[in-house]
């Protein structure tokens, strides 16, 4: 491998990591979140909800299976949950440009690269995790030496809004769920069913699990009164950033609620669906990021391994009488899902759809269904 350059990422407490890069040479800020799942990087690099943050993986070799190809089925990729990475950066630990994998057709350098995303390696990602775990969300800038930074690529870090002055951007203050949603509304399928898919920025594997059920989905913006039209049951998605911004998603949620018309919220979707439903929703010290959350449902012993990518959590105890908790977090008891006592609705916290991460939940694709 050719020398690679220099380039610092600076926290907003002062410290400072001496790194290499390894992706586009474009400086760049965000919230520096950690993920401890040990696969899967081009599904989390292109998982929407993490626009806004610099991804750091605890990990420690990364890479080795390189990236897949670009293949496509009706217009939805095969292999990435949006068509881009949508991440702001990656830092990882050691990185290994050689790649051995069926479907594997470019190194995770060349792909950072063509997308024009940082990466940084030979950072102790583990190090900069204790420190996110003990001082909780840390905002971060990934910083060249001047003479190290393209024309093009200074422009692009320019064109970022919401900068403060000493240079940090914070992706809490910015309407996220409006830059990676639909701009209009897209229909897959022809079955007679048809679910409704709020796209906050949606995960495409939740796509493609509806559409495997043989129901049309019609794909509609985040601020898309879809009351207006005729459908037999909602999907609110996934999505980055602050849910309070999604104002128009939990007015037409509300709405939708005066039916009997089956919703399912996953993650935002979680998070929109509580806001709803009364509850508010509070930012959590480091957040959970991984492949391996166990969560537990209440009112049983029944727990589930579970995949997942969110920084925000329900306030459960803000719910209406009508509305209980419905899974919880064992490593922190923190809400992880709710229902509606009578009527079918519900969400959860974690990602039945996996990608990356395990199947156990996927189930609760033919559970909607059956309830349309
Ligand atoms: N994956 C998601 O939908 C994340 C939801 C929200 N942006 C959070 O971080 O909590």
């Amino acid at each position: 491998m050719h020398k690679l350059t220099p380039v610092r990422l600076i926290l907003e407490n002062g410290m400072v990591f001496q790194g290499k890069s390894f992706g586009a040479e474009k400086p760049t800020s965000g919230e520096v979140v950690f993920s401890t799942s040990m696969v899967g990087y081009p599904e989390s690099l292109t998982d929407p909800s993490y626009k806004g943050q610099i991804l750091s993986l605890t990990y420690p070799i990364i890479g080795n299976y390189g990236v897949p190809a670009k293949g496509e089925t009706d217009g939805i990729s095969d292999f990435f949950e949006s068509e881009h990475i949508l991440a702001s950066g990656l830092i990882i630990q050691d990185y290994t440009s050689e790649y051995s994998h069926w479907n594997g057709i470019e190194s995770l350098g060349e792909w950072l690269k063509n997308e024009n995303i940082p990466g940084i390696c030979d950072v102790d990602t583990r190090k900069l995790t204790k420190i996110l775990r003990e001082e909780g969300s840390l905002l971060g800038k990934i910083v060249f030496d001047e003479s190290h930074v393209s024309e093009k690529t200074k422009d692009a870090s320019k064109a970022e809004v919401n900068i403060r002055k000493d240079g940090f951007y914070n992706p809490d203050f910015t309407n996220l769920v409006a830059e990676v949603s639909c701009k209009e509304v897209i229909e897959y399928g022809d079955g007679v069913k048809k679910v409704v898919l709020v796209d906050c920025g949606v995960k495409l594997n939740i796509l493609r699990e509806l559409i495997k059920q043989g129901v049309k989905v019609i794909r509609v913006p985040w601020d898309y009164d879809f009351n207006t039209i005729d459908f037999d049951g909602v999907v609110i998605s996934n999505g980055p950033g602050n849910p309070d911004h999604c104002i128009a998603t939990v007015e037409n949620i509300r709405k939708a609620m005066n039916s009997d018309k089956p919703i399912f919220g996953i993650c935002m979707g979680n998070q929109l669906l509580s806001k709803a439903a009364g509850a508010k929703i509070y930012k959590l010290k480091y957040g959970h990021r991984s492949h391996n959350q166990p969560v537990r449902r209440v009112g049983s012993n029944q727990c589930f391994i579970t995949s997942q990518n969110h920084g925000y959590a329900v306030d459960d105890k803000g719910l209406g009488k009508e509305w209980e908790p419905w899974y919880v977090n064992l490593n922190d008891g923190t809400n992880e899902g709710i229902r509606h006592k009578s009527k079918p609705f519900y969400s959860v916290q974690f990602h039945p759809e996996a990608n990356g991460g395990p199947n156990d939940t996927r189930y609760f694709f033919d559970e909607f269904v059956k309830l349309l």
